[in-house]
C-alpha cells in the first residue's frame, strides 16, 4: 500500500512537471499496444490470401493490399517508437532537473549539521545516484506495463479462437518471471546498501588521485602507491561482489527464460499436431499461432520485467523519499533582522555536541556582546573557537541554552534576512573559480552603478584594489587554473578576495574566523585597522591566533577546552596574570 501511494505520488510529480509530453508518451503507448495485434492478424489474412491465390489461381490483389497495409503498420510502429524515445529523453531531461532543484532545496533546508553526519553523506548520494538511474524509469516502465496489458489482452482474445485454454496456459508463465525479477531487485538492492559507504571511499581516494589539490603531496610523499593499494582494495571488493550477483542473477535468468521457451514451444508444437490430424486449420492459422505465442511470451516477458524494475527501483526510490522526508532543520523563523543592532548579542549557557563526537565542544557558555563592540576570540587548537562563531552564525543548532540578537532568538529570524546582516569570513573559505568580481558580489547582477561603487569601496578595504587593477582583466579575470585563461592566486590574495566578499555585505555584525591567517604582516595591520574603520558602530567577532591583532579588540574572550575563562580588555587580562598573559608573553618573546 505504501509502494503504490509512492509510485502515484511519483507518477503525479512526473505528470506535473510536463503533462503534455506524458500525455503524447501514454497515447504512443497505447498505440503501439494495439499495432502488433493487428499485425499478427493481419499476417494471417495475408498468408490465407496468398495461399487461396495461389491453390485456386485467383488474383492476387487482395493480397497485395494486405501486405502495403501491413508495410504501413510496421512503419507506422517504426515511427511511434522513434517519436516515443525523443519525448521520453525530453521528459527524463526536465525530470531530472526538477527532481535535482527539489533535492538542492532540500539540502538548502537542512541545518549545516546535516553535512557533519557521515551517513547523511550516504543518504545523499544514494538520493543523487537513485535519481539518475530510476528517476523516471518507474513512470515508464509503469507506462509499458499498461502497454503490454493492452496488448496481451488483445493476444488473449487471439489465442482464444484458437483454444480457450491458450491464454490461461500462457498467462501462469509470468509466476516463474516475477518470482526471479524479484530475487534479482532484491540482490542488487542489498548489493547497493552494502557498498555506498565503500563506494564513496574509493571515489573520494580516486579523486584524491586526480586533483590537483593532493596533487603535490602525493608527489613530496611518494603517497600515490599508498592511495592506489587501497583504492585497489575497495575497487575490486565491490567488483567482485557486483560480478557474483550479475553471474547469479544471469544463471537465474537463463533457466527462467529456457524454461518459458520451451513450454511455449511445447504448446505450438501441441497444436501443430492436433491440427495436422484434424486437417482443419490453414496454413495462415498456424502463422498467426506462432506469432501469438511468441508475442504472447514477449508481452509476458517484458511486463514481468517491468514489474520487476519497479520493485527494484522502488526499493532504491524509497531512499529518495525518505531525504526528501527528513524534516528541514534550519530555522524556518519569519522576524526580519533589525536595521540597527542595539542590544547585541546575548549567550546564556550555550552546550554543543557534534552528533559525531562522545561529549561537549562547547559547555555552558554564557556572554554579551553589546552593539558596535569588536570582540577577539583566543585559544588553543580545538579549544572550540569555531564552533562556537558556527552557533552564533545559526549553523550549528545550540544542544542546550540560548543565543539571542537584540532580545531575539536567533532560531526566530527569518533565515534570508538574518543572512543578509550578519556575515562572515571563515577559515576554509570558498575559492570560487569565477572572475574576481563575481567571487565577490555573488548573486548580485553586475552593471548597476550601486553594485559597482560598493565592490569598490569593498575592494579597497581589503586592500585588493591595487592587484585587481594589475590582472588581465582586472575584475573580469577568472580565477584559478581549471579553466582556460585562469589566473592563479597566491593563499594570501584568495583570502583577501575572500574578506572582501564579506566585506561587500550590508553587513551589521561580522565574523572573521582567523581573517588575516594567511596574509603578510603589513596588509594584516592595514586589514585590521580598516576593520576597525569598517566596522565603527557594526559588532564585530574575529579570531585570531596573533594576539597581537587583538589589540585592536575592545574585549578578548579566551577559550579553553569548551570553556569560555576569561574575558577583558587586552590591558585587563595581560595585567591578570592569566591564560591569555601566558600566552601574550610566550608570543612576545619571539619578537624581542
Ligand atoms: N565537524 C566536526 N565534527 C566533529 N567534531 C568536530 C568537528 N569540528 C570540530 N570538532 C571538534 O570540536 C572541537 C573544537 O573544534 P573547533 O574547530 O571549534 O576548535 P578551534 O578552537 O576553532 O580550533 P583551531 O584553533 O584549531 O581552529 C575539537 O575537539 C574538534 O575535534
Amino acid at each position: 500500500m505504501r509502494w503504490i501511494k509512492m509510485w502515484f505520488t511519483l507518477l503525479k510529480q512526473v505528470v506535473r512537471v510536463s503533462p503534455v509530453i506524458f500525455a503524447a508518451i501514454a497515447l504512443i503507448h497505447i498505440l503501439l499496444a494495439v499495432l502488433p495485434v493487428l499485425e499478427i492478424y493481419l499476417i494471417s489474412q495475408v498468408i490465407n490470401a496468398v495461399t487461396e491465390a495461389l491453390e485456386q489461381q485467383l488474383e492476387v490483389q487482395r493480397a497485395l493490399f494486405l501486405v502495403g497495409i501491413q508495410l504501413a503498420l510496421i512503419l507506422i510502429r517504426m515511427v511511434l517508437n522513434t517519436v516515443k524515445k525523443i519525448l521520453e529523453q525530453k521528459l527524463d531531461i526536465k525530470v531530472v532537473y526538477t527532481f535535482n532543484l527539489s533535492i538542492i532545496e532540500k539540502l538548502n533546508a537542512m541545518s549545516y549539521l546535516f553535512f557533519e553526519q557521515p551517513h547523511n553523506y550516504d543518504n545523499l548520494q544514494r538520493a543523487l545516484r537513485n535519481l539518475e538511474v530510476f528517476g523516471v524509469n518507474v513512470v515508464f516502465h509503469m507506462l509499458s506495463i499498461a502497454q503490454n496489458s493492452i496488448k496481451l489482452a488483445g493476444l488473449m482474445y487471439l489465442l482464444y479462437t484458437f483454444h480457450s485454454s491458450l491464454p490461461i496456459l500462457l498467462l501462469l508463465l509470468i509466476i516463474p518471471l516475477l518470482i526471479i525479477q524479484r530475487i534479482e531487485g532484491k540482490s542488487q538492492y542489498s548489493l547497493f546498501m552494502n557498498q555506498t559507504a565503500s563506494s564513496r571511499k574509493a571515489s573520494y581516494i580516486g579523486s584524491l588521485l586526480q586533483s590537483k589539490e593532493a596533487a603535490k603531496e602525493m608527489r613530496l610523499f611518494n603517497s600515490k602507491d599508498f592511495f592506489i593499494a587501497r583504492w585497489k582494495r575497495i575497487y575490486f571488493k565491490n567488483a567482485n561482489e557486483r560480478f557474483r550477483v550479475d553471474m547469479k542473477n544471469a544463471t537465474n535468468r537463463l533457466y527462467t527464460e529456457s524454461f518459458v521457451s520451451i513450454f511455449c514451444f511445447g504448446i505450438l508444437s501441441i497444436f501443430i499436431w492436433v491440427g495436422a490430424q484434424s486437417k482443419k486449420v490453414k496454413i495462415g492459422d498456424y502463422v498467426a499461432l506462432f506469432q501469438a505465442i511468441q508475442e504472447t511470451q514477449f508481452s509476458i516477458k517484458d511486463i514481468s520485467q517491468s514489474l520487476g524494475q519497479i520493485y527494484r527501483d522502488s526499493l532504491f526510490i524509497q531512499e529518495l523519499v525518505s531525504f526528501m522526508d527528513e524534516p528541514a532543520t534550519e530555522y524556518v523563523g519569519t522576524q526580519a533582522f533589525p536595521d540597527t543592532l542595539r542590544q547585541g548579542i546575548k549567550v546564556q549557557d550555550l552546550c554543543f555536541q557534534y552528533p559525531t563526537q562522545p561529549h561537549q565542544v562547547l559547555k555552558k557558555i554564557s556572554f554579551t556582546i553589546r552593539a558596535g563592540e569588536t570582540i577577539a576570540i583566543v585559544g588553543e587548537n580545538g579549544s572550540g573557537k569555531s564552533t562556537l562563531v558556527k552557533c552564533l552564525l545559526g549553523l550549528y543548532p545550540p544542544t542546550s541554552g540560548s543565543i539571542e540578537y537584540d532580545g531575539i532568538p536567533l532560531s526566530s529570524f527569518n533565515r534570508e534576512s538574518f543572512r543578509e546582516r550578519v556575515t562572515a569570513v571563515f577559515q576554509d573559505y570558498m575559492k570560487y573559480e569565477i572572475t574576481v568580481d563575481e567571487n565577490i558580489r555573488l548573486h548580485d547582477e553586475n552593471g548597476d552603478r550601486w553594485i559597482h561603487d560598493r565592490l569598490r569601496k569593498a575592494k579597497a578595504v581589503a586592500g585588493i584594489d591595487s592587484f585587481v587593477e594589475q590582472l588581465p582583466q582586472k575584475g573580469e579575470t577568472q580565477l584559478g587554473t581549471r579553466f582556460s585563461g585562469g589566473v592563479e592566486l597566491s593563499q594570501g590574495q584568495w583570502q583577501k578576495v575572500a574578506i572582501t566578499r564579506a566585506m561587500y555585505r550590508d553587513f551589521e555584525v561580522i565574523f572573521l574566523d582567523e581573517p588575516t591567517a594567511a596574509v603578510d604582516p603589513i596588509t594584516e595591520s592595514k586589514i585590521f585597522e580598516d576593520l576597525m574603520q569598517l566596522t565603527k558602530g557594526k559588532t564585530a567577532v574575529f579570531i585570531s591566533h596573533r594576539l597581537g591583532s587583538c589589540r585592536h579588540a575592545d574585549r578578548i574572550f579566551v577559550m579553553e577546552n569548551g570553556e569560555l575563562t576569561e574575558q577583558g580588555s587586552h590591558e585587563e587580562l595581560t595585567h591578570s596574570a592569566g591564560k591569555y598573559a601566558d600566552m601574550f608573553e610566550r608570543q612576545a618573546q619571539w619578537y624581542r
